[in-house]
């Protein structure tokens, strides 16, 4: 039976590093490497200061400090740390394609691919390769055909390990999982890969808690378990229009869902829309799948989530200029929050972004103020899209670091990212530096609205016609 001992993981993103955190202090025995191209980025995880590191997460740095030159390493040797491990984890990238066949729906595997080849020029001995990354169906199989034509001998076994955590809870998630999922071969070498990373995880988690299966089912239910939690959220969303137009309450109806044992009380909370790296890129992923197998019943059912998530966040930019005269030209609209959820730094695919950049075309003018994400990222989630050149954006966004000053002199607040803090303010400050009618677009159903509304804002939030 194999006994790690070096486990290398490529890509130090916000899976590789966390989760890699997590295995060198619940394993001492174990050293564990974290490798990236990204010279920054490693540079940033080796900071002296552990809050510098490049990843906001709850609890994360603590981890850091306690393991890192102890038995949790962060380098640019990638080949150093593949040519020494028992183990390589595969945390790569691999968002949607943007050019060529499957253009924005399939998942970009040149990064995966990329890994393959590294591992196969490099490897001198028989290793154990994970797929931590969310990958389409049956990508194992192309990686065993770039693993096993190097002809030197060397053997390597393919194991489908995806990740579930959720960013903001991801030290939580990673500490007490619901499941762990190991696909892998039905063959004696393939079962005995699986039992050496079993063993890896058992060392905290409770064993009826780590899943084994083949490795197509693997790769496949990390796709549908994105599809089904946004499935869930789009369900919700798609409600809070009919809500707004009828008297029903958006928050009770879900209260009144949740409390049935087969639909449960999570994530039925009505936004301004999903965001975040994964949703709508599995998502895209699963429709293009389907549609590549030719079902195009399937792939158009799970589209609709997607239809349903664009609607909501264009519906809540269109809600802001209706509320404004029908126009929003020169006028400053604050955010609060620009993270696709609370507690990160991620931004990626964020619900603000599209609602600004639907404002930018209104020619609004646009005050950031988020607690962890720095004015250059906004800038740039932005010029990424291509809408206006970079000089324009510029021009109709500023970013504040002083949410007072954000929201002094704004004709509407849109609350974007359900931060804490923003339930603390003192909204009377906000109200009396602002143009009157002063509104509130809760984009999360965040603040307590009837003492706002006691205070003298206008107050909208998602699925209530109040
Ligand atoms: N972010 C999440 O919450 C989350 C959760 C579960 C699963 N996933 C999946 O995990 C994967 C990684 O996601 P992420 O959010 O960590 O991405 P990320 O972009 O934060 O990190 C990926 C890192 O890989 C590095 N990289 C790319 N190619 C490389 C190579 N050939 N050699 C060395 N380094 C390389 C990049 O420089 C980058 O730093 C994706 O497939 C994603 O779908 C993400
Ligand atoms: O009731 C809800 C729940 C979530 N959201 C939004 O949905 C998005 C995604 O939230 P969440 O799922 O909590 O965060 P992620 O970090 O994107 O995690 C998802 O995506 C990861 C990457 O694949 C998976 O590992 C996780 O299991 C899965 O929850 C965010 O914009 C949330 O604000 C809502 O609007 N309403």
């Amino acid at each position: 039976m194999t006994n790690i001992k070096k486990i290398c993981c490529i890509g130090a993103g916000y899976v590789g590093g966390p989760t890699m955190s997590v295995i060198a202090k619940k394993c001492p025995d174990i050293q564990v490497t974290v490798v990236d191209l990204n010279e920054a980025r490693i540079a940033a995880w080796n900071d002296e200061d552990v809050n510098n590191i490049p990843i906001y997460e709850p609890g994360l740095s603590d981890v850091v400090a306690e393991a890192r030159g102890r038995n949790l390493f962060f380098s640019t040797d990638v080949e150093k740390a593949i040519d020494e491990a028992d183990m390589v984890f595969i945390s790569v990238n691999t968002p949607t394609k943007t050019y060529g066949a499957g253009k924005g729906q399939a998942a970009d595997l040149k990064w995966i691919e990329l890994c393959a080849r590294q591992i196969a020029q490099v490897a001198k001995s028989d290793k154990i390769i994970v797929e931590k990354s969310t990958l389409p169906v049956r990508t194992a199989e192309a990686l065993k055909d770039i693993l096993h034509n190097t002809g030197n001998g060397v053997k390597f076994q393919i194991l489908s390990n995806p990740e579930f955590l959720a960013e903001g809870t991801a030290m939580e998630d990673l500490d007490a999982p619901d499941r762990v999922l190991i696909g892998g071969d039905s063959t004696l070498e393939g079962q005995e890969a699986v039992q050496a990373l079993v063993d890896v995880y058992a060392n905290w988690v409770p064993r009826e808690r780590i899943l084994t299966t083949n490795v197509w089912s693997s790769e496949l239910s990390k796709l549908t378990a994105n599809a089904f939690l946004a499935q869930r959220v789009s369900s919700i969303n798609s409600l809070s229009e009919l809500c707004e137009r009828t008297e029903a309450d958006i928050t009770e109806v879900a209260r009144a869902i949740g409390t049935d044992s087969r639909i449960g009380p999570k994530f039925l909370k009505a936004s301004v829309g999903f965001g975040g790296s994964c949703f709508q890129k599995d998502i895209l992923n699963l429709v293009y799948i389907a549609r590549s197998y030719g079902l195009q019943e399937v792939a158009d059912y799970w589209e609709q989530v997607i239809i349903m998530n664009d609607h909501q966040k264009r519906r809540f930019a269109n809600k802001i200029i209706q509320t404004s005269y029908n126009t929003v030209n020169g006028k400053k609209i604050a955010f609060l929050g620009w993270a696709f959820k609370k507690d990160t730094n991620d931004t990626r695919e964020s619900a603000a972004i599209y609602v600004a950049d639907h404002l930018l075309n209104e020619q609004a003018q646009v005050a950031v103020y988020d607690p962890k994400v720095e004015a250059n990222q906004v800038y740039g989630d932005l010029n990424y899209l291509r809408t206006r050149d970079a000089e324009e954006n510029k021009a109709g966004v500023s970013v504040f670091d002083d949410p007072y000053e954000a929201c002094k002199g704004a004709h509407a607040i849109a609350v974007l990212t359900e931060w804490d803090e923003f339930k603390d303010y003192d909204w009377q400050r906000i109200y009396d530096s602002m143009l009157k009618p002063a509104n509130v677009f809760d984009g999360r159903n965040l603040l307590d609205s009837k003492k706002l509304r006691a205070i003298g804002f206008n107050v909208k939030t998602i699925g209530s016609s109040l």
